[in-house]
């Protein structure tokens, strides 16, 4: 009989009575009952849902899944901006998700007690370690928890904190500078092509493998990935957006307490780590004690409180710089060159900024690069661009609820989120030209007062979501725009870039950080720069 032309119900219940089918009977039942279960209990959810005022795609309603397939294809960003485009300000992206477009509200959700909570999604990257589920600063939910883990070590990262690393940063930079100029600048005319997104990575690895033990992992010297981590990292990263939107998956995959399922995880950065810390520990490293790096102060940390700080807690200390400081300042330094030299003029105006400034030595310090507006409006206009976090920052409603400009009211126990790439592209915040990459918005304007330049900025500041804001705010932030700040003013001052071809667009994956590639870059020396980059390098 042909199944197709008897309804589906009167197919199963006929499957299941036919004495002949003894064997398709269990297989049925295993099938339809847990399917049933599933869809209905999605179907009463939904219906009783308070969320469902709200508007946004009908299977992001019913289904995490929607997220997750959009998180695995790396266009979070661009999802997102399209639903908020059609929808407006407030869309359902989730059974129990609001996805929010008011900068009015940054000040109230991410605020400094931590009263909203991190959504579970970020724990997702906490890490086993000999059975027990280790969180770090960055995965940790629970408010109190991470209060009490970052306090021992907030002030290593305050401005005055990451001032005693500039040194390591030079160090790299300093490499960075010898390896562009040996084997990727061309003398007289430009160079050859060659991908600049890699190179960022691999000095970005190596500045924060110098600042936290010391020692670069050596990416720049041997110019590719020689050891597999910065792939590993990707598929991390990978792994953490698209789990994360199924938090409870990875209780099956990642942290099965009987065996690990899925794909590799931080387990060969933790290695490294490891490493670098018995080697501390046993002064067996060759540690220059007047360079201070992180594992010093953490080690310090350890011994002003004894309680909060064990091996394992610095071993963490030490995984969440691998893991949170490379990719997003790589990010940041590929948008700063990608998107200026597609806007020739932008790139043009940097160049001579930074060419006319009378740097007392190279690599130009913080002190003088902070100096240059040009160049700080740059880079606050790609961090507003392309932020290095392009996936919404999620905080669970507190007791008492949320009320929304738009006068409806979200109940406590909501997550609710904000992508920084669609706040920061907002227009009735940013103006008509949200979508255009412009450096002058961060300049005082023509016919601007200073008072009214001061106001304008301060409000921009409010709203600007690039580093995150509140408790959970990045820790690096100080170290990222100190390396950032001070690469693009010596890069530049010694050489010269152009895209291979000003029309080919980069590749973009979004995984939490942007990670763009097919940036194909030719360099060029400036006239002077093998002899300062040899003297540069005759200090390190
Ligand atoms: C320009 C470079 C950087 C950018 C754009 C950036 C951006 C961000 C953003 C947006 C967050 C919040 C993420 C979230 O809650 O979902 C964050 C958190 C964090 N970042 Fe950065 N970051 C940068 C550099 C660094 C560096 C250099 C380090 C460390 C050496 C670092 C360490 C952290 C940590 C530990 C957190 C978690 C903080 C917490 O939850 O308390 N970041 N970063």
């Amino acid at each position: 009989m042909d199944n197709s032309s008897i309804p589906y119900s009167q197919w199963a219940a006929d499957l299941l009575h036919n004495d002949q089918s003894t064997v398709l009977r269990p297989v049925v039942l295993f099938l339809l009952v847990p399917t049933a279960t599933f869809l209905l209990w999605h179907l009463v959810a939904y219906l009783n849902s308070p969320l469902r005022k709200y508007p946004g795609p009908v299977l992001a309603s019913f289904t995490n899944f929607y997220r997750m397939y959009f998180a695995y294809r790396g266009d979070m960003h661009l999802l997102s901006k399209k639903l908020h485009d059609k929808y407006g300000p407030v869309v359902r992206m989730g059974p129990n998700y609001l996805d929010l477009d008011f900068s009015s509200l940054i000040k109230t959700c991410f605020d400094t007690q931590g009263v909203w909570r991190k959504t579970e999604w970020h724990g997702v990257s906490g890490a086993m370690v000999e059975g027990k589920l280790y969180f770090n600063i960055f995965s940790e939910v629970r408010p109190e928890e991470h209060a009490r883990i970052k306090k021992p070590i907030a002030k290593y990262f305050s401005a005055a904190g990451v001032a005693p690393l500039e040194p390591h940063v030079d160090a790299v930079l300093a490499t960075l500078c010898e390896v562009v100029d040996q084997r990727l600048a061309g003398d007289e005319a430009f160079g050859p092509s060659f991908d600049f997104s890699e190179w960022m990575l691999f000095y970005a690895m190596d500045v924060v493998a110098k600042t936290t033990w010391s020692q670069a992992v050596g990416y720049l010297e041997k110019g590719h990935d020689f050891d597999g981590t910065l792939s590993v990292s990707d598929k991390a990263y990978d792994y953490l957006v698209t789990i994360g939107m199924y938090p409870v998956l990875d209780k099956l995959l990642d942290k099965n307490p009987i065996m690990r399922v899925g794909p590799p995880s931080f387990g060969t950065v933790t290695g490294i780590c490891l490493g670098h810390l018995v080697a501390r520990m046993k002064g067996e490293d060759g540690h220059d004690q007047s360079k201070p790096d992180f594992l010093d102060r953490y080690l310090e940390a350890q011994q002003q409180n004894p309680e909060v700080v064990d091996i394992y807690r610095i071993l963490s200390y030490m995984l969440v710089n691998v893991a949170a400081g490379a990719d997003t300042t790589a990010a940041s330094l590929r948008s700063i060159f990608y998107l200026s030299l597609k806007h020739p003029a932008v790139y043009d105006r940097l160049k001579n900024e930074i060419l006319a400034a009378k740097f007392s030595q190279l690599p130009v310090p913080y002190a003088e690069s902070r100096q240059l507006p040009y160049l700080e409006a740059v880079s606050r206009e790609c961090f507003r661009y392309l932020p290095g976090n392009c996936f919404a920052q999620e905080r669970y409603v507190p007791d008492g609820g949320l009320s929304l400009p738009d006068g409806s009211f979200v109940p406590a126990g909501t997550a609710i989120g904000f992508n920084a790439y669609v706040l920061h592209r907002n227009k009735e915040v940013w103006g008509p030209d949200a979508e255009e990459f412009r450096p002058e918005r961060w300049l005082q304007a023509d016919g601007e007062t200073a008072e009214e330049y001061k106001s304008r900025l301060q409000h921009l500041n409010n709203v600007d979501l690039s580093f995150s804001a509140g408790s959970r705010k990045c820790i690096g932030m100080n170290l990222g725009r100190m390396e950032v700040s001070k690469t693009v003013a010596t890069l530049i001052t010694l050489f010269d870039f152009e895209l291979e071809d000003p029309k080919k667009e980069w590749k973009i994956h979004n995984s939490l950080i942007p990670r763009a590639s097919n940036i194909i870059m030719k360099v060029k020396k400036r006239s002077d720069a093998s002899e300062r980059i040899s003297q540069m390098s005759s200090h390190y």
